[in-house]
């Protein structure tokens, strides 16, 4: 069973890369926001990008750094504007554990992944982040994956991640009841650019599939 046995599933929005984008999903009502900080991705940016705009983020929003199997020192220096981590490569257990924030792991619903093993390996973890699966892309796939693969207990937080958008979000928290919900591509008008339309749209469902 999940640590947490009731709560208001929380909202994410990742890629973030411009000021803008972070006030218009702060007003909206996110929880977190996510900055990519591999250099792979079309929404990565840099340290000095990163200092920038997180400096923008008020208190009681989590900001969130995104790695993928990136060196423990990038990953240090950045840590100094971040609040969470998100590994989303496959990092060991014991590559998280050397993080100084609180972080989360991410998970792509392969086949033949075992999610309650996936929880005991990674039991540092202050959530599960489960996201589809497309070989050679590590996220931001704007993918969904069979929501029925995810058992009802399971021993960490589960933060639903992958092809959201304002058309599914609802469904979605009312069939997974999910710790929180990640979206990035699903709140866009271009990679890296955020809609303030689509994001509202998102929160609202979030909150209506709730009430
Ligand atoms: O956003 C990216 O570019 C990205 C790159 C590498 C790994 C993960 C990435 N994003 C994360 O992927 C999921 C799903 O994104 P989407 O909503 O399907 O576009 C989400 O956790 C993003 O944070």
């Amino acid at each position: 069973m999940s640590p947490v046995s009731s709560y208001r599933t929380r909202v994410k929005i990742c890629g973030l890369t411009r000021a803008e984008d972070i006030d218009a999903a702060v007003a909206a009502g996110a929880d977190a926001l996510g900055f990519v900080m591999w250099p792979g991705s079309p929404r990565a940016l840099d340290l000095e990008r990163l200092a920038a705009l997180t400096a923008r983020v008020p208190a009681f929003v989590t900001r969130v750094g995104l790695f993928v199997d990136q060196s423990p020192a990038f990953i240090r220096a950045c840590e100094a504007h971040l609040d969470l981590v998100q590994f989303h490569g496959d990092e060991a257990p014991a590559e998280c554990c050397e993080a100084t924030r609180p972080w989360v792991k991410a998970l792509r619903m392969r086949d033949d992944i075992d999610l309650a093993r996936a929880a005991h390996d990674y039991a540092a973890a202050r959530g599960l982040l489960l996201d589809a699966y497309k070989p050679g892309v590590p996220g931001g796939t704007g993918e969904t994956f069979d929501w029925g693969r995810i058992p009802a207990s399971l021993e960490k937080p589960v933060i639903l991640a992958g092809g959201l958008d304002a058309s599914n979000v609802g469904e979605a928290v009312r069939m997974v009841h999910p710790y929180a919900v990640d979206v990035s591509g699903g709140v866009e008008q271009a990679k890296g650019i955020k809609d303030p339309d689509k994001i509202r749209a998102f929160v609202r469902q979030v909150f209506l599939a709730q009430e």
